[in-house]
């Protein structure tokens, strides 16, 4: 394999599908995307035209498809549990937007497959492991300099909410990204999510409850908040500032040059995910894609367990959210197959 082309089926041509399409197309190295499935098949035709695949209805064709080497999955979270139990029966790569699954329930199943299997073959889309600024955030934390950490302190604001986004949407949807940059960052677990809302924005469709503060407590007692602003109106932004005992460092400041123009000094602020984090997306599919290829998963990346663990921090998130209550994360024990 390593001296041919990795041979990409897409399952989904929405707006993350259609944005790995163009990304395997014009910058990836080594790969080349061959087929594009989505129940839209319109959707997938015009996704497909855009990087010389084509395109399919179904998803099951495309991921048993003899000329796919490999599988990414950018379909809603909903459905991605049949469609990874698929790629695992089939033994391909598979790269799976966040979330894994939903749910914990669902995304255990997913684990048991990938280890009754005997390869490791599931990498989770979680990008932010892959930008600049959060790899040099880690490395201070890793090497110590910052001291023991203490306390984690993120802001995650969109724009604007896609109609249909709810409360729920801002703990599985946006900070499934916070929990998993935590155990990520700190490589610790979670162990209890707490969650609180003051008032809504105007901005807010009706029965958001937009922003809300989430609290989180990891094994290694360092307590982390994170402001979800889903409607924050001026751009996209994602920061996170790490306290430890000897100094702390702040990433996702404003970046770029600062103009002085028209009476006026300052500068761009990103516009969504895509523009924040266009190089995090480049990094992981390009090591994705090399992986694959010598026939491994990215050991940097999100596994299957990082998925699993996100997934049940998600669920502790919703029922705090509900309840009022601070809230257990139950996790089952790490299997070797995940160390
Ligand atoms: N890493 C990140 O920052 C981001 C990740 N995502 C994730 O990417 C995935 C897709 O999100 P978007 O592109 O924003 O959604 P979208 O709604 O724009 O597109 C989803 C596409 O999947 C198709 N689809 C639905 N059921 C399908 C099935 N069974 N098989 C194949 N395709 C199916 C839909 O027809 C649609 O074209 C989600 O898991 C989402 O959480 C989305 C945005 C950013
Ligand atoms: O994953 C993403 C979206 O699905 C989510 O809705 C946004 O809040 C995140 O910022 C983005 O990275």
């Amino acid at each position: 394999m390593t001296n041919q082309d990795l041979r990409v089926g897409l399952v989904g041509a929405g707006k993350m599908g259609a944005d790995h399409a163009l990304r395997i197309h014009e910058r990836i190295s080594g790969a080349r995307l061959v087929a594009v499935a989505d129940p839209d098949l319109d959707r997938a035709q015009q996704v497909a035209d855009t990087a010389g695949a084509r395109a399919q209805q179904d998803p099951f064709e495309v991921i048993a498809a003899s000329d796919v080497d490999a599988v990414v999955i950018a379909s809603p979270g909903v459905v991605h549990e049949p469609l990874l139990l698929a790629a695992i029966e089939r033994g391909v790569p598979v790269l799976c937007e966040k979330p894994l699954t939903p749910d914990p329930k669902s995304s255990l199943r997913v684990l048991e497959a990938e280890e009754a299997r005997g390869r490791r073959l599931v990498q989770v889309g979680f990008m932010r492991r892959f930008d600049a600024e959060y790899a040099e955030l880690k490395r201070l934390l890793d090497t110590g300099e910052l001291g023991r950490p203490l306390l984690l302190h993120c802001a995650h604001r969109n724009p604007t909410a896609p109609p249909g986004f709810t409360s729920q949407m801002m703990i599985f949807d946006s900070v499934v990204h916070e929990f998993d940059a935590t155990r990520w960052l700190l490589g610790q677990e979670l162990t209890a999510v707490s969650v609180r809302a003051g008032h809504s924005t105007a901005l807010a469709a009706e029965g958001l409850v937009d922003p809300q503060v989430v609290s989180i407590e990891t094994t290694g007692g360092v307590l982390v908040d994170v402001e979800i602003f889903v409607n924050c109106g001026f751009g996209y932004q994602v920061r996170c500032e790490a306290v430890g005992e000897r100094g702390t460092a702040l990433i996702g400041g404003d970046r770029g040059p600062v103009l002085h123009r028209g009476g006026q000094w300052g500068g761009a602020i990103t516009a969504d995910f895509r523009d924040r984090f266009g190089a995090a997306f480049d990094r992981e599919v390009q090591r994705w894609a090399d992986a694959a290829r010598r026939g491994e998963v990215d050991r940097a990346a999100a596994s299957a367990w990082d998925g699993y663990a996100a997934a049940a921090a998600c669920e502790a998130g919703v029922q705090a959210q509900a309840s009022g209550q601070r809230t257990e994360v139950e996790l089952v024990d790490r299997p070797d197959f995940y160390a």
